[in-house]
């Protein structure tokens, strides 16, 4: 059976690496994002000709910032969506805008067209989603999987409820997704799949047991 993690464990496996162990926030994300990257490039169903890095105000877009820059530094075409203020990303997303901003990525407002890509990345909402998605992000979400682009969704699609493999009023379906650590159990749910995709599972350094199981 395919080991998988409720969202709660997922957060509070998180923080105890964090907090407990030691291993920085900062480093975590760069390595999910290389992860997410090679996800990526070795991935026959995405064409990395142009993409769009959906960037929300949490980790999960810190995470997408990092995927953005390494598509930048590897020579790939990359624009960033950034959904809200500067001011109100998490202090590890702030960082990585700053050095987005410092390689002087190209960023686009919300109402791109985004049938100008050939991939989506989809860094809006990880494992912090809280309620339904309504309004602004609702409309990017639904014009996102309206568009020709493929998406790959970091961590957990977002809107999809990672515990029951269901939308939260609306969610991501993408081509594919980069979940971190372990599957989330919803993920485990068939009827999940329209919504993640094809799965791959990336090793961070975040382990239940001290130890990875097999
Ligand atoms: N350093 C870390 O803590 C790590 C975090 N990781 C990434 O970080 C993610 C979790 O990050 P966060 O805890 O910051 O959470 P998220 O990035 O999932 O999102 C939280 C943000 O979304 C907002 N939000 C939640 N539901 C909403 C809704 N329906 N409509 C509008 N806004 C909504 C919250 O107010 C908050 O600003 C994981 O999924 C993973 O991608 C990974 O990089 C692993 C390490
Ligand atoms: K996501």
């Amino acid at each position: 059976m395919r080991p998988a993690i409720s969202v709660a464990e997922s957060r509070d496996l998180d923080k105890k690496t964090i907090e407990e162990i030691g291993i920085p926030s900062a480093v975590l994300m760069e390595r999910a994002a290389l992860g997410i990257y090679h996800d990526m490039i070795n991935n026959p169903d995405l064409s990395l000709t142009k993409t769009l890095v959906l960037v929300g105000n949490g980790n999960n877009g810190g995470d997408a910032l990092v995927v953005a820059r390494l598509l930048f530094t590897h020579n790939y075409p990359v624009d960033i969506l950034l959904t809200g203020e500067p001011d109100k990303l998490s202090s590890e997303s702030k960082r990585q805008l700053d050095i987005c901003r410092y390689y002087q990525i190209n960023e686009v407002p919300t109402a791109t067209d985004m049938n100008g890509y050939s991939t989506i990345v989809d860094g809006l909402f990880g494992s912090g989603l809280t309620r339904d998605v309504e309004g602004a992000y609702k409309e990017l979400i639904d014009k996102a999987n309206a568009s020709s682009a493929s998406i790959h969704a970091i961590d957990i699609p977002s809107g999809l409820n990672g515990d029951t493999g269901k939308p939260m009023g609306t969610a991501i379906k993408a081509t594919s997704t980069s979940t971190i650590a372990y599957e989330k159990i919803g993920m485990v749910e068939p009827e999940s799949w329209e919504f993640t995709g094809k799965i791959f599972v990336d090793d961070i350094g975040i382990y239940r047991n001290n130890h990875i199981e097999n």
